[in-house]
């Protein structure tokens, strides 16, 4: 297993955010993670590299590439060299005031040794296999002069620029429009393949989740209500409020349309 939680739980102030969870990414496998906004995605994906809030209570056991994560100094050779992650809004992780090619190529700098020249190089590589262009030029951008799908694709690049072999995409798509979501999702599922990177995808969509991943966790509260191959959620929801996410796109209520004004 690239990823093993078991039985995590996790209060920050005497609240509990998190009710004995356990999770399993393997190798190559896409593991999606749903639930409404507050149901304890992130916090989950966070614990698992130990990025916990200060004074935060955490029990159980995570183990990331056969390594104990819950050790701090084990788990920081996980996030150097073998698992990444991807946050929703990549403005929020890139420094707006430095240029693209400095943040994308630090970790190839401060991590792994690297000069500058070959940093900036290699970084040039993969804004190419991520389909970024005119690469010279965006090495020179500033976040803003770039939208927000250009920078989810250097926020994927500099995350692979570890090559790891876990990806955490914590709503990496969701900020996108749905062309833009469709060609991340396609890329990183085409990196995934060539990489045989394990994926847990965070979403609070369960129909992309479903149609996205191969098997479907699915959080309330803090615990985890529900497990299942992706073919089967919709057919054998497990849990009521699997099937209340199933069903939550028809809840939308219709358009008036007897009040057009003429
Ligand atoms: N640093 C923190 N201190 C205290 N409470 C926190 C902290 N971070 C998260 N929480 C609480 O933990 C709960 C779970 O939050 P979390 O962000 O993990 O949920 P989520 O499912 O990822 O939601 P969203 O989809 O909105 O990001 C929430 O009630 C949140 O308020």
């Amino acid at each position: 297993m690239l990823l093993s939680i078991e039985d995590l739980n996790l209060s920050v102030s005497d609240h509990q955010i998190l009710r004995g969870v356990s999770i399993e990414v393997a190798e190559g496998e896409t593991v999606g993670l749903v639930g409404e906004s507050g149901s304890g995605k992130s916090t989950t994906a966070r614990a698992a590299l130990r990025l916990v809030p200060d004074g935060a209570q955490m029990s159980g056991a995570v183990t990331v590439c056969g390594h104990d994560a819950t050790d701090p100094m084990l788990v920081r050779e996980v996030r150097r060299t073998m698992a990444a992650m991807i946050f929703q809004e990549p403005r929020s992780v890139l420094n707006p005031v430095r240029r693209i090619g400095d943040s994308a190529a630090e970790r190839l700098v401060q991590v792994h040794g690297m000069n500058k020249a070959e940093a900036r190089r290699r970084i040039t590589e993969l804004f190419v296999e991520v389909g970024l262009k005119d690469t010279e030029r965006l090495l020179r951008c500033y976040p803003h002069q770039l939208s927000g799908g250009m920078l989810q694709r250097v926020v994927i690049a500099a995350a692979l620029s570890i090559t790891p072999r876990l990806l955490l995409a914590d709503e990496a798509t969701s900020a996108l429009d749905v062309t833009t979501q469709a060609e991340v999702l396609a890329l990183l599922r085409r990196l995934q393949r060539e990489r045989e990177m394990g994926v847990l995808f965070i979403t609070h969509d369960l129909h992309l989740a479903a149609a996205y991943c191969d098997r479907v966790y699915v959080m309330k509260e803090g615990s985890i209500v529900d497990h299942q191959k992706s073919g089967a959620i919709f057919v054998n929801p497990a849990h009521p409020y699997t099937k209340a996410l199933a069903e939550a796109v028809a809840l939308l209520p219709e358009r008036d349309t007897t009040e057009i004004p003429s």
